[in-house]
């Protein structure tokens, strides 16, 4: 079959402003993000773990490569390719298409974490060493870069037999090495298996909480019992995770489903990105101990607690009020009128703030940090780097929703002034 000789020609609809940095970003970010990931791993397991040492703690040719590596790799990624085919959940219908249709999602995520659950504990049982993940934590990191760069390749070139409408509006810019990076295809099938949905919740989600048991499992291994710190960095980021799962279907109207492309972008931050650096937290505690008093450890529940309760009340306030704005519950919430006939929340949580999800979401960020104390800044680095990741997506947003919306956008920010933190921004 030949390349669909429309979007060839790049006669395809298309945004004509260019995210991350344009070509520069495109050219910058897929060498120094992999390397970041690398670079952090090996930081957390060095005695000083200070990002600033020079010089910097690089790792040796042979711990970079181990054959096992590839192989867990290889079954993680065909056991959740199975496990979504599994036909247990409901199948969902996601948003409306450019060219009218809806596609359709299977909603069995949280299905899978169980059934990864189970068999971690199976394997256990049977006497599967799991420290030893902490071993495999750099080659892993670096056959998941490799799958990430080899897999957007691949969805680069099928892009060119994708039909017109089925192209990212950001992603057809005609600049090959930009395309690549931000994504040109909108939803990427192979029959009926969904790429970019399978990605985004599966493989990297739930590889981050066994990474995490992993180097629980360490901790054990090393001091006998796993430390009160572990165990609610481990506690807090499975929490996190099972709600994602929990609430899969809510995923299909997100940004990165609904507008972005399936790039390089997206790739490696699903596979390498998320499961590599989300848990540094664990891996720092495996070789930085610390001890952590009872007062301490309840308010930093409590700081979860909280954080956790605004994202998830106000996430799901904005999906029921989307889904059925006349459900009891978000009836009679205020609204103003748009041009488009949707409505938009000016009361309730998102009449507190502009994105009260994204300040429930780095609540708990911080929540996750502070376990390790405060003499390293890199268990910080989460919460750094996605207080950043939420400032530029928030900005991102606001420019969409200005464009969809124009007056009535303008009003709800006069309404509600503040975008993420009440009084401050
Ligand atoms: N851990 C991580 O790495 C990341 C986590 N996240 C989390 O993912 C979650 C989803 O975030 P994200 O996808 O960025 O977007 P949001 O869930 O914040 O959705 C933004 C959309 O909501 C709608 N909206 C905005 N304001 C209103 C209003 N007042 N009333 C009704 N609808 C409104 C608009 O879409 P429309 O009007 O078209 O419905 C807008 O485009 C967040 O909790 C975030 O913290 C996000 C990125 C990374
Ligand atoms: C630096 C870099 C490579 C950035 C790429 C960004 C991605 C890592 C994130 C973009 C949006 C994401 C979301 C989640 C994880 C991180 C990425 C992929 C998410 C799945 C985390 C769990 C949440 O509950 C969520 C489902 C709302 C969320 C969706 C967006």
């Amino acid at each position: 079959m030949r390349p669909n000789s429309q979007a060839l020609k790049h006669k395809v609809p298309h945004d004509t402003e260019r995210e991350f940095g344009g070509t520069l970003g495109a050219i910058c970010i897929p060498i120094f993000l992999p390397l970041t990931v690398l670079f952090l791993i090996c930081v957390s397991r060095s005695p000083e773990a200070s990002v600033l040492q020079w010089p910097p703690p690089l790792p040796s040719q042979d711990q970079l490569w181990d054959p096992v590596a590839p192989m867990l790799l290889l079954a993680w990624i065909t056991l959740h390719t199975l496990l979504y085919f599994m036909p247990l959940g409901k199948v969902s219908e996601g948003l409306l298409l450019r060219d009218g249709t809806r596609l359709k999602y299977p909603i069995n995520g949280f299905h899978a974490l169980c059934i990864s659950g189970v068999l971690l504990m199976l394997l256990l049982g049977l006497g599967a060493p799991m420290g030893y993940l902490f071993e495999l934590l750099v080659p892993l990191a670096v056959c998941a870069i490799a799958v990430s760069f080899v897999f957007s390749v691949y969805l680069y070139i099928r892009s060119f037999w994708a039909p017109s409408h089925a192209l990212a509006l950001g992603g057809n810019t005609g600049n090959p090495l930009y395309d690549f990076f931000i994504g040109r295809e909108l939803n990427p099938r192979i029959g009926s298996f969904d790429l970019k949905y399978f990605c985004e919740l599966r493989p990297g989600l739930i590889g981050w909480v066994v990474i995490n048991f992993g180097m629980l499992m360490k901790e054990v291994e090393l001091r006998g019992s796993p430390s009160l710190a572990m165990i609610l960095v481990n506690s807090f980021q499975l929490l996190y995770v099972a709600d994602a799962l929990w609430n899969e279907e809510a995923v299909l109207s997100t940004m990165d489903i609904v507008h972005d492309g399936f790039g390089f972008m997206l790739v490696f931050g699903d596979l390498a990105w998320v499961p590599f650096t989300y848990g540094l937290q664990a891996a720092f505690l495996v070789v930085h101990p610390q001890a952590l008093t009872s007062l301490r450890a309840a308010a930093i529940i409590a700081l979860n607690g909280a954080g956790y309760y605004i994202f998830r009340k106000s996430n799901s306030q904005k999906n029921q009020f989307r889904r059925d704005p006349s459900h009891p519950t978000v009836a009679r919430l205020e609204t103003i009128a748009t041009a488009t006939g949707k409505r938009l929340l000016v009361s309730g949580w998102w009449g507190f703030v502009r994105h009260p999800n994204y300040l429930g979401d780095l609540l708990m960020a911080l929540a996750w940090s502070l376990p390790c104390g405060f003499s390293h800044l890199l268990p910080y680095f989460y919460v750094i780097y996605f207080t950043v990741l939420l400032i530029h997506r928030e900005d991102r947003d606001e420019r969409q929703c200005r464009a969809k919306y124009g007056l009535a956008w303008d009003t709800y920010c006069r309404r509600v002034p503040y975008r993420i933190f009440p009084y401050i921004y």
